[in-house]
This record gives C-alpha cells, sequence and structure tokens, in this order.
C-alpha cells in the first residue's frame, strides 16, 4: 500500500461531549450547561453521526480518539462504550488506539474513571487548572485543589503512564513564586505528560467582564514570559520534553492524538461544534474538507435525526489551505517542519 492511501484511509476521530456542570468565569469554548437529562437521545445522535461521517470517508482504520468538550466526564461510560463501538464496527479501531477522556475533577470519582477504563478509555487527561484554592474559585471551578489531587492521584493509578494534567498560568494576582510552587507540587504528583495554557482573555467570559471594569489585576507579559520560561527549565530538569508550544512528556509519553494534528493527519470530528479534516471518499472526493458541525447541540440533533449528520459547514481547502496549516500547526512542534510536505 503507498503511504498516500494509507493516509486517506486512516483518521483521528474527535468527539465533542458539549456540556458542563458550570461555566468557568475564562471558558469561551463550546459548551452548554444541560437543562433537561438527554442523555440517551443525544448518544443515539452522537452514534448516528459518528457512522455517517466514517462511511463518508471511507476510513478503514481509526488510531485514536479524543473525547474533549465541555466535559465528556458528565456522559456515562455506556455511552464512551457505545461510541468506540459504532467505529469498530464501520473502521479497524487497533487494541493498542489511544483513546483520550477529558475528565473534570468533580465529575470523575474513582468508581467512574475505573468503568470509562473498562468502558475502552486509555488516556485521560485531568482539568486541574491551578493548585491554588484562591485561583480556584476566581476562574469558577467545582473543585478544590485538594480534591483535583485526589482525582490525578486515582487517575495515575487506573491509567500509569498515559495520565495528563491541564494547568494554566497568567491567572490574576498570579506571583512568579506562587506558580513555582504550583509547578514544584504538580512535578510531586503528576505523570508523564502536562499541558500548561497561557489564560487567554476570552471576550464574553466574566473574566473579560471584571477585567473592563478594572476590576482584576493580571500579570504583565514580561511576567507571564518569564513563567513559561521558568516552566520549560522547570519541567526540562524533571525530565520532560517541550514537544509542542503548550506540551510537555517524558518516558516518550507524547499524545498521538494531538501530534497528529500538529502533523496535518485527517480526522473525522463527530457532536455539536466539532470540527474535521477529511476527504469524503465516498462521493468521489478528492479535496480534504475543512468542516464544522453545528454549534447548539438542540438544532445539531435535529439536523442529525434527519440528515444523518449535523455538517453546517464544508469549505473545500486548496493546496495553499492545507499547506497553510501544516506550516502553522507543524512550527508548533520542537520537531519543526519538513521541505518534503505531502499533500492530497
Ligand atoms: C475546553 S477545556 C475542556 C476540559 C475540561 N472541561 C476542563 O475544564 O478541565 C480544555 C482546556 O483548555 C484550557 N482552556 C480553556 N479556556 C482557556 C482560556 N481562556 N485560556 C487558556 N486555556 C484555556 C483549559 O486548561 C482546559 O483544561
Ligand atoms: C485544549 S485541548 C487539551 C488536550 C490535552 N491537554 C491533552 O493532552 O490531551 C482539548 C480541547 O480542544 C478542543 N478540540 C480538540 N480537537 C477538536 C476538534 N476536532 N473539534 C473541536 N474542538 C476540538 C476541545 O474543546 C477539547 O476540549
Ligand atoms: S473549562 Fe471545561 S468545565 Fe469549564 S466551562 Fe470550559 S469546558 Fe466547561
Amino acid at each position: 500500500m503507498s503511504d498516500l492511501f494509507n493516509e486517506l484511509v486512516s483518521s483521528l476521530l474527535y468527539l465533542q461531549w458539549p456540556y458542563c456542570e458550570k461555566r468557568c468565569t475564562y471558558c469561551n469554548f463550546n459548551k452548554y450547561i444541560a437543562q433537561s437529562d438527554n442523555e440517551g437521545a443525544i448518544r443515539a445522535c452522537l452514534l448516528q453521526e459518528a457512522s455517517t461521517l466514517i462511511q463518508l470517508s471511507q476510513v478503514h482504520r481509526v488510531p485514536s480518539v479524543f473525547f474533549g468538550g465541555g466535559t465528556p466526564s458528565l456522559a456515562s461510560p455506556h455511552t464512551i462504550a457505545a461510541v468506540l463501538d459504532v467505529i469498530s464496527k464501520y473502521a479497524h479501531l487497533p487494541h493498542n488506539a489511544e483513546i483520550t477522556l477529558e475528565a473534570n475533577p468533580t465529575s470523575s470519582r474513582r468508581s467512574k474513571l475505573q468503568q470509562f477504563r473498562d468502558a475502552g478509555v486509555t488516556r485521560l487527561s485531568v482539568g486541574l487548572q491551578s493548585l491554588d484554592d484562591g485561583d480556584l474559585q476566581l476562574l469558577g471551578r467545582t473543585h478544590t485543589a485538594a480534591e483535583a489531587l485526589d482525582t490525578l492521584k486515582e487517575a495515575c493509578k487506573l491509567f500509569p503512564g498515559c495520565t495528563s494534567v491541564d494547568v494554566m498560568f497568567g491567572l490574576p494576582g498570579q506571583s512568579l513564586a506562587a506558580w513555582h510552587s504550583t509547578l514544584e507540587r504538580l512535578l510531586d504528583q503528576c505523570d508523564n505528560h502536562v499541558s500548561l495554557y497561557q489564560l487567554t482573555l476570552e471576550r464574553g467570559t466574566a473574566l473579560f467582564k471584571l477585567k473592563e471594569k478594572g476590576q482584576l489585576a493580571f500579570p504583565d507579559q514580561e511576567l507571564t514570559a518569564q513563567m513559561y520560561d521558568d516552566a520549560r527549565q522547570i519541567l526540562g530538569q524533571a525530565g520532560f520534553r517541550h514537544y509542542e508550544v503548550s506540551n510537555f512528556a517524558k518516558n516518550g509519553a507524547v499524545s498521538t492524538h494531538n501530534m497528529s494534528y500538529w502533523l496535518g493527519k485527517q480526522y473525522i470530528g463527530v457532536g455539536p461544534g466539532a470540527h474535521g479534516r477529511f476527504v469524503p471518499r465516498a462521493t468521489g472526493g478528492k479535496r480534504r474538507e475543512a468542516r464544522i458541525q453545528t454549534l447548539e447541540p438542540e438544532p445539531w440533533m435535529k439536523e442529525v435525526m434527519s440528515n444523518g449528520h449535523g455538517t453546517r459547514k464544508v469549505i473545500q481547502q486548496s493546496d495553499f489551505d492545507m499547506l497553510s496549516e501544516m506550516l502553522i500547526l507543524g512550527l508548533r512542534m520542537d520537531t519543526g517542519i519538513s521541505h518534503e510536505v505531502r499533500l492530497f
């Protein structure tokens, strides 16, 4: 089989779980607070859309799946297992596939994490965000630092070598000393993968409004740059490879799913607001398409029920579009890009 054919018959799959318990004060990702328990209905639509899009792409192999959100750890393990089952029905999901689930501390009690593992999840990404209770309150999180660390401990036991944490820096009022202390405590407890995100003030969020009113002071650019540089150094000394702008891994625990995005591989996006990039081979398509699913869960479900999918926007990608994406994403990695870029 040629490399090009291999690329075309293989695709990652991203699944968006759109619900959260509560809105965090900084977040403008596509998420909603569920008004009623409609898990059965949303599960049926996720399964339907996954089957439609896998068949449209005609991929034979799905090497990794990412359950992101929102808060996918609010979904029942049964829903996660059902999604993996439907993927296996239409494509080969290898036994060593990377299956990541994002877990928020309060919706991830021990027994549930175990059930997620039994359902087929192989990698957990725990949203710690901070290890300071004052920060967590300001960020509108539903857990304390101690609860977050408890979840991390359980996660490391159940997913040894395959547990990641998300932590943010540049938080309101955060000092360099407080950031160093967070990193040191984190290094005591974390596993092989750490994602560090500089807080972005997003328009429309509660934090943005407080900043506009002059009610919150944020670290300046010099200080946040210093926080990032220090994190690079501290994690580097602890054996972590800084393999992408925001990501650090030791013992080779890079995320193959996220890495594949940065390498420009195909991906199918399922669920409200999910993005995809794939060639729709079943309809004779030859070009890769950028696809976006309908954002809000209710209209998305109606579209899936009547059309089999909730794809709202499709843009055929030109060679220039694909090359630009490859450059932008490829330059995020420590390995950079090669002149032998192949477009399809
Ligand atoms: C879309 S969230 C979903 C994860 C999960 N619901 C949680 O809250 O832990 C993925 C990650 O993006 C990061 N994130 C979200 N909003 C951000 C912002 N405004 N600035 C920087 N990072 C942000 C957080 O670290 C979060 O864990
Ligand atoms: C910010 S990353 C966090 C990855 C994590 N640090 C890890 O190592 O696994 C995950 C978030 O990106 C967003 N995301 C990733 N792939 C996506 C896609 N194909 N379509 C829409 N959103 C996507 C989702 O909101 C998801 O919660
Ligand atoms: S950060 Fe996570 S839990 Fe908070 S609102 Fe965003 S997606 Fe939901």
